[in-house]
């Protein structure tokens, strides 16, 4: 077996950046759209990809299967175009197939009608590939395009969010890396970009994006960004401590993300995987479970057109009430790992049930690692399930799964207890905010109201006013003014005029 070159080169100058940093570190790239960043992101999968390493791509805007004019890889999502279409269901093998069996996959989620499958696809594989690297600790890169949708500046994080953000925290260690991309810096959750230990930014020009660029770097650089040509960028690492303007290569492979002309674009011959992996996954739905739902009906639609797909991984899923004892074993023990893991979840209960020394084992090869952070086991995409027992560096250890049958439902963490009493809150506060509204509809009818009555009297009154000056007049021709009715008259001018004055001022 050759051996995997420490760097790959990124620019025709020969700029380059280091294979394992790469692998398991962060990484964020961005840039307005039509700056350059999928054609980054491509460079950076095509070298990975050219020595045969494994990663998953969740492409957004289904824009990365040009990869497969040169690379076998699994394409994945409900379009027609992907090789399989899958739904939350199939979340779990296509991560393991990743990691586990060295399939390059893309996890293209730019077709699902319903936003909720997307979601929950993309939670199964990212929350999946988390905890197996526990035990895998295999460098492995997870690269997220439009990475704002799912780690956004503002309005919380969702459960995507969630895993995003462990990974982005935690993920160094088990191997698992992490590439974000986004077109705004600025609509980007603070906590991920501060993670990052390299940073690619190609040309922004909106001014709180540029605000960003001044406050990670520095006010030159904020001017800098904006002056960028396609594919330039500035490169920041924390391996060198250096601020490079780097022009990215070309990407070599079909460019499905480029702007549509009117010359008719030829699509070259793509890649497949194995027909054999195609019709696996295609069954799969009957055989497999989501890890977030309940029992379901198991039918997913997978071979079937997008929207099939989407809605019957809507229908399996919405009957998701949760239920330990009829959940894969599989999923039960990644679950509880996570929440192992996070600190949070109630550990004597596994603990206790003689899963207290695979977690034992678990800590102490996370100790290991730690001490030999950049020399982690590197496998080769191509290399599938019989050349892991080769790989380069250490052996990676598989995950056991015990089947230990039906499970009793566990009391809720206080992690879901947090969750509830936030929920409970937000929804006092909605309930406040309404009757608020309510108040405000009320005073403002009644003052309409008041208003409407107001204007009538002052038409009703120039009316008789009018009437009866008229008559006045008529009865004046004819005989001479009593004083008497003169004063009358002129006390009533006077108490119409203050009246006229009063309603002028409330209206
Ligand atoms: N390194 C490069 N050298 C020369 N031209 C480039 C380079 N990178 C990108 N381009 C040009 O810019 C166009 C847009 O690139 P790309 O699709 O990567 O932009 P983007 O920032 O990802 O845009 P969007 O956010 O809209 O997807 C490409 O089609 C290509 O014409």
């Amino acid at each position: 077996m050759t051996s995997i070159p420490d760097e790959i080169r990124i620019s025709e100058d020969g700029t380059t950046l280091p294979v394992i940093e790469l692998l398991t570190g962060r990484g964020f790239v961005t840039g307005k759209s039509g700056s350059g960043k999928s054609n980054t992101a491509s460079v950076i999968a095509e070298e990975l990809l050219e020595l045969d390493l494994p990663m998953l791509i969740i492409d957004t805007d289904g824009e990365y299967y040009g990869l497969k004019e040169r690379y076998e890889m699994l394409h994945v999502g409900a379009g027609d175009l992907c090789d399989v279409q899958v739904s939350p269901t199939h979340a779990q093998r296509i991560a393991t197939l990743a990691l586990e069996e060295n399939v390059p996959v893309i996890l293209d989620v730019s077709e699902y009608l319903d936003v909720d499958d997307a979601r929950q696809l993309i939670h199964g594989v990212v929350k999946t590939l988390f905890v197996r690297e526990k035990k895998e600790k295999k460098p492995f890169m997870l690269l997220v395009e439009e990475c704002h949708e799912y780690l956004p500046e503002s309005g919380g994080l969702d459960e995507v969010g969630e895993i995003l953000l462990q990974v982005a925290k935690r993920g160094r260690k088990r191997g698992l890396g992490l590439c974000g991309m986004s077109q705004r810096p600025a609509a980007v959750d603070k906590d991920f970009i501060t993670q990052c230990d390299w940073l690619v930014w190609h040309r922004l020009t909106w001014e709180n994006d540029t605000k960003v660029v001044g406050r990670f770097l520095d006010n030159e650089y904020a001017e800098m960004v904006e002056g960028l040509n396609d594919g330039e960028a500035i490169l920041v690492t924390d391996w060198d401590e250096q601020v490079t303007r780097v022009q990215f290569r070309r990407k070599k492979t079909f460019d499905a993300g480029a702007t549509p002309g009117l010359e008719d674009v030829e699509r070259p011959d793509f890649r497949s995987i194995s027909s054999d992996l195609e019709e696996e996954l295609s069954n799969l739905g009957s055989t497999m479970k989501d890890p977030d739902s309940g029992p379901g009906t198991g039918g997913g639609s997978t071979g079937g057109g997008s929207a099939g797909g989407g809605g019957s991984a809507g229908a399996e899923l919405g009957g998701g009430s949760s239920d330990a004892g009829t959940r894969s074993p599989d999923l039960d023990q990644a679950a509880e790992a996570v929440e192992d893991d996070s600190g949070t979840g109630s550990t004597a209960g596994s603990a206790s049930s003689g899963d207290a020394g695979s977690a034992d084992d678990s800590e102490s090869a996370d100790d290991q690692f730690e001490g030999g952070e950049s020399g982690g086991t590197i496998v080769r995409a191509d290399s599938a399930t019989d050349d892991r027992s080769t790989p380069i560096g250490r052996t990676p250890s598989r995950t056991i799964v015990k089947n230990r049958g039906p499970k009793r439902p566990k009391p809720p963490s206080r992690r879901s207890r947090r969750h509830r009493r936030r929920g409970r809150d937000a929804a006092e506060e909605n309930i406040v905010l309404e009757a608020s509204h309510l108040v405000a509809y009320g005073v403002e009818f009644t003052v309409w109201r008041i208003r409407r009555a107001i204007f009538r009297a002052r038409l009703a009154t120039r009316r008789s006013v009018g009437r009866t000056w008229r008559r006045i007049r008529r009865s004046g021709a004819d005989h001479d003014l009593d004083p008497r009715l003169l004063a009358v008259l002129l006390l009533g001018c006077v108490t119409l005029a203050v009246g006229l004055l009063l309603s002028s001022v409330v209206l």
